[in-house]
């Protein structure tokens, strides 16, 4: 497992989204001279969109070979395709639709499939939906699957991009509920404290895959969880606490969000 997480602190969340952005951008950059490829695992959330933003209007963004890029999630809300709570969608209004992707290489967790006026679940084939977030998450995992080497359940992500909630939780990962013990590399999550209640969620294993996971927090209503995830405690009370790369962890955080932090 990868050394000690390191929290750098920006000024506020503006400055904050812009040097993920650039950080991103090089990252990308140097695993795609390094392997040829790189891949990326994007997060929703306030700051997770606002720093594909950022990438976007960062003139060295030209300098990643965006169709040489696998785009994953970490998390996603099972409501319809079109609904603009959709992760995956406000990923393509901020970054996606505006840089030369290579369609085939984006893998978005399933949606909701669409009900008929007689009841039936419609979709599942055309247009990728799924009845239960248990079908979406089984889905993704056999898709992660395929793309990863073999005996591994999902590729060796690049870098793993999570949000954090007011109450530690990263992805979908809640505390104290299912998710964060599970040991498969995709979960269903159902009753999600946070609306919409029903999410697919990579697990803790198959972020702490990840050569390197970056946390991005901004907002003092963040404090209590970032100082709660340097405090010692487990991941099943503090989920973010166990996401962790096998090379590098990092926080990236506003001055807000880590005012809590001793010292
Ligand atoms: O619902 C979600 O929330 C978290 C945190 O979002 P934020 O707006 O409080 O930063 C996010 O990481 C996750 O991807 C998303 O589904």
């Amino acid at each position: 497992m990868s050394a000690e997480p390191l929290l750098v602190a920006h000024r506020d969340a503006g400055v904050l989204a812009r040097a993920v952005a650039a950080r991103l951008i090089t990252r990308l950059i140097d695993g795609q001279a390094a392997r040829g490829e790189a891949s990326v695992v994007l997060t929703g959330g306030g700051i997770g969109i606002a720093l594909l933003r950022a990438v976007r209007a960062n003139p060295a963004a030209d300098a990643v070979d965006w169709a040489r890029l696998d785009v994953w999630w970490g998390d996603e809300r099972f409501v319809a395709a079109d609904s603009p709570d959709r992760n995956d969608r406000q990923a393509h209004e901020a970054l996606l639709d505006h840089v030369g992707i290579d369609p085939k290489r984006v893998f978005p967790m399933g949606h909701r499939a669409a009900v008929t006026a007689g009841g039936d679940v419609e979709g599942a084939t055309a247009a990728g939906g799924f009845a239960d977030p248990e079908s979406a998450a089984a889905q993704y995992a056999a898709q992660l699957a395929e793309r990863a080497a073999p005996g591994s359940a999902v590729p060796v992500f690049d870098v793993v991009l999570l949000g954090l909630g007011p109450d530690g939780h990263v992805a979908s990962l809640f505390p104290g509920r299912p998710g964060v013990v599970a040991t498969e590399s995709v979960v269903a999550v159902h009753d999600s404290p946070k609306p919409p209640p029903e999410r697919v969620s990579l697990t803790l294993p198959a972020i702490q895959s990840a050569r390197e996971v970056w946390v991005v927090v901004a907002g003092e209503e963040k404090a209590e969880a970032v100082a709660a995830s340097f405090s010692g405690a487990g991941p099943i009370t503090v989920p973010a606490a166990g996401a962790v790369g096998r090379e590098r962890t990092l926080w990236l955080a506003d001055r807000a969000a880590a005012s809590r932090l001793p010292g």
